[in-house]
């Protein structure tokens, strides 16, 4: 059985009139790697920083390793937070603040930073100040994979990395998890550079909870139809639609809901394609928008 290390239930933050999360429940287990998904402004961040006790509840019940993140030590010693855009003391190099980690971090494990060094290609000795973005947020992945806490969040901290850095990023988080599994929650908008790494989904929008599922249950509960259109559209005429594409006498149809071996059968015998949906085209049709396109607040300005 697994331990459930974060359980939150009715869980929200309200900012004077607004509500950033809204009576949200939902519990992590130990030893799986999330996602953390949602379009701009939907409430990530907020949910990690309360589950990291950087700010306050305004209600609801929140339970961290069995305490109130924001009054135990003890939970606060197991928690890595690694944001966007960390910040360091103004002096501070890559060297110094690799040097301080193990102060915070009782798990951490000095080779394998110095081994991501080396990957990242970070220069220890420039102060952190004059990096750039990249090398800032390889400071911040080095940190939070190093540092081996048991319940680790990585905020977007990758944006700022080149797609060669983030591969890497994802090459190491996955073998070391497999060596020293921990909780782990990546925020993100790539969806699908990540997919194959998230074990659960949790998609936030407009700071509540959309979906809370396995990923591979995701994966399965919808499928691309694709062939000649009258074909298509014959097989999915009864079926919940939720994407369209059709270019010429083609169509690719995504429709909603596993199908099952006597599906598959009448789609070959119509002489179409079965293709599953990527994690992405869900959450995008689930959100209602792509989500790196602009927020409602940006489309309403
Ligand atoms: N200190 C604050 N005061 C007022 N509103 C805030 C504050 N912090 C966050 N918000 C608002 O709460 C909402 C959720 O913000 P949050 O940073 O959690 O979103 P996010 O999902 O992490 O977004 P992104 O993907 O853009 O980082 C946003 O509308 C944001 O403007």
């Amino acid at each position: 059985m697994t331990d459930t290390v974060v359980r939150a239930s009715g869980l929200s933050k309200r900012y004077g009139s607004f509500t950033a999360v809204d009576a949200v429940d939902f519990s992590l287990e130990d030893g799986r790697i999330y996602g953390l998904l949602g379009r701009n402004g939907a409430g990530k961040t907020t949910i990690m920083q309360l589950l990291t006790g950087q700010i306050f509840r305004s209600g609801g019940q929140l339970e961290v390793f069995g305490h109130e993140p924001a009054e135990h030590a003890d939970v606060l010693r197991r928690l890595c937070f690694i944001a966007e855009s960390q910040r360091y003391p103004d002096d501070f190099t890559p060297a110094d603040a690799l040097t301080a980690a193990p102060w915070f971090y009782e798990n951490w494990d000095a080779g394998f930073a110095q081994r991501l060094v080396a990957d990242f290609r970070l220069p220890l000795k420039r102060r952190i100040k004059k990096l750039s973005r990249g090398q800032l947020s390889a400071v911040g992945v080095i940190v939070g994979l190093a540092s081996r806490a048991p319940l680790t969040f990585f905020d977007e901290p990758y944006l700022g990395l080149d797609a060669v850095a983030r591969q890497i990023f994802y090459d190491r988080l996955l073998a070391d998890y497999a060596e020293h599994p921990r909780t782990i929650v990546l925020s993100t908008h790539l969806i699908d550079e990540v997919a194959n790494l998230l074990e659960h989904v949790i998609l936030i929008d407009h700071g509540r909870i959309l979906l809370d599922r396995d990923a591979d249950e995701v994966r399965g509960s919808a499928a691309t139809v694709a062939g000649p259109a009258a074909a298509v559209e014959e097989f999915v005429a009864d079926r919940p639609v939720i994407g369209r594409q059709s270019l010429g006498g083609l169509a690719s149809v995504t429709i909603d809901g596993a199908l099952d071996r006597d599906d598959r059968f009448a789609a070959a015998e119509l002489g179409l394609e079965i293709a599953p949906v990527s994690l992405q085209q869900l959450i995008v049709h689930l959100t209602g928008h792509d989500l790196t396109g602009p927020t409602a607040e940006e489309e309403a300005a």
